[in-house]
């Protein structure tokens, strides 16, 4: 491998010479080689735009000439678009102020303008410094933070809500038009009164909804910023108006809303907006959970199952069995959700060990965030088109487990007790008679009694939702 040598504040030290990295993204990179999971690309974006946002604060504020500040932002765009992907090879188990990848972009963004001026790599002398111009009104503490808050609140909002919403969507579509298909219901998994099937996804539709209204609302903490804090929330080293100047540049370049935080030294010594997105992101695991387990318990079968509904059949499910199907997408679902639940214990405890002015979890926390933000998304996403979408009734099965419930014998508490209706279950039950049969042999009621009163369509209550 063809190397250059590059310099920082503790002397020379190799690194591979068609790269722009410098010397400290070098060191990470040989005293971190823990798990391989690299800095989420969403951070590095991130990043990219908030270094492009306080470069065109500092010049507008007169810290920092304007040619440096374009040239500054060229190279960000360059990011953005892609162009120097492999620039960042830095993990997530590196200092918990997440420092190192803030110098990895101080470092591409200052050597890639040196050569977009006309510079060489080799110069002793770069005509744009990593720290003096690049991190100019800057610290990793403040940076990282803002880093962490724009991925978030991008991909919340351009992944896991439109595809939780689709989701829903789906889901209320088959709730209204399964709202007449009347079936057994269930209560500890024991038979017991009817409703229908669109009542039993109506359910499935409203935890959805308070799920997603439970992300929304984090929404506003993301937005805050801790940019312009500097290195312990003071803003020391910055402009007087830079916080809320780069704020507005960061709202621009990210095609979203965001302020500066109304206090700097919560936003960088707590990431109670990341715990707090993760809380929601949870609950949204926790319903998925419930949703997925409940449809393939309700498909399962399809001969010794409850098969009640039929969900697609979309590839082979076993190496050894033929013709078997499984309910995968639920799997994959229910996964997603356990790693979800996962990645929330360990957003937890990164978020309940900041010690004095700084958070040093950083990384591990908004790495599971985002992890956790794409599952949900993919996941109902994948849901949505290879499940939900071909769910149906199989109505034969339904009729069947309905006439065959023992718990209809709860419309006759009205007419003839408690008592005696269950006296009609238990000997049918243990008859394996019907209910009819139990009534009219124990003498409490007639056939037509029975006709009038035991009605499953009449025993769904008025409650479409
Ligand atoms: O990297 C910085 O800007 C600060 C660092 O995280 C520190 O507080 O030691």
């Amino acid at each position: 491998m063809q190397v250059r040598v590059e310099k920082d504040t503790m002397g020379p030290i190799e690194v591979p010479a068609d790269k722009y990295w410098g010397a400290q993204t070098q060191r990470s990179k040989e005293n971190f080689t823990i798990g391989g999971q690299q800095m989420p690309k969403e951070v590095i974006e991130a990043f990219a735009i908030l270094k492009k946002s306080a470069a065109q604060a500092n010049a507008q504020l007169g810290v920092l000439a304007q040619d440096k500040a374009d040239i500054i932002s060229q190279v960000c765009d360059e990011i953005l678009e892609g162009k120097l992907a492999d620039e960042f090879p830095l993990v997530v188990w590196q200092t918990g102020s997440g420092t190192q990848s803030n110098m990895n972009v101080n470092e591409v963004v200052a050597n890639r303008a040196h050569v977009l001026l006309g510079g060489n790599l080799l110069d002793e002398k770069k005509k744009i410094h990593p720290n003096d111009d690049v991190n100019k009104s800057q610290s990793s503490n403040d940076t990282f933070p803002t880093a962490m808050h724009i991925a978030a609140y991008k991909k919340v909002v351009e992944h896991t809500l439109p595809l939780v919403q689709k989701l829903r969507d789906t889901l209320n579509s088959k709730a209204e038009q399964f709202m007449d298909v009347v079936k057994i219901g269930r209560t500890h998994l024991m038979d017991a009164t009817p409703l229908t099937l669109g009542q039993e996804l109506s359910g499935y539709v409203a935890q959805l909804d308070y799920g997603m209204k439970a992300l929304r609302n984090t929404l506003p903490h993301l937005s805050t910023l801790a940019l312009g804090g500097s290195a312990v929330g003071t803003g020391l080293n910055t402009p007087a108006g830079y916080d809320v100047l780069v704020a507005e540049k960061i709202s621009k370049y990210a095609g979203h809303e965001f302020i500066t935080a109304p206090n700097k030294f919560e936003a960088l010594a707590a990431h109670d907006a990341i715990v707090e997105t993760s809380g929601a992101l949870k609950q949204l695991a926790v319903a998925l959970m419930k949703i997925a387990n409940d449809i393939r318990l309700l498909a399962s079968g399809p001969r010794s199952g409850i098969a009640e509904i039929l969900i697609p059949e979309n590839e082979p499910g076993s190496s050894i069995m033929p013709g078997k199907v499984n309910p995968t997408q639920a799997e994959a679902m229910t996964m997603v959700c356990a790693q979800v639940i996962g990645n929330d214990v360990a957003i937890s405890v990164g978020g309940m060990n900041g010690h004095f002015e700084l958070n040093v979890f950083k990384p591990v926390m908004i790495y599971n965030l985002l992890m956790s933000a794409q599952l949900i998304g993919d996941a109902c996403d994948s849901f949505d088109k290879h499940c939900a979408v071909g769910i149906e009734p199989n109505t034969e099965r339904i009729k069947h487990n309905l006439e065959n419930s023992l718990m209809l014998v709860t419309a006759l508490n009205p007419h003839i007790g408690y008592d005696n209706a269950a006296k009609i279950a238990k000997k049918a039950h243990k008859e394996g008679t019907t209910l009819r049969q139990a009534a009219i042999d124990l003498g409490l009621l007639t056939n037509e009694q029975f006709d009038e009163w035991v009605r499953p369509e009449d025993m769904i209550g008025s409650l479409k939702k």
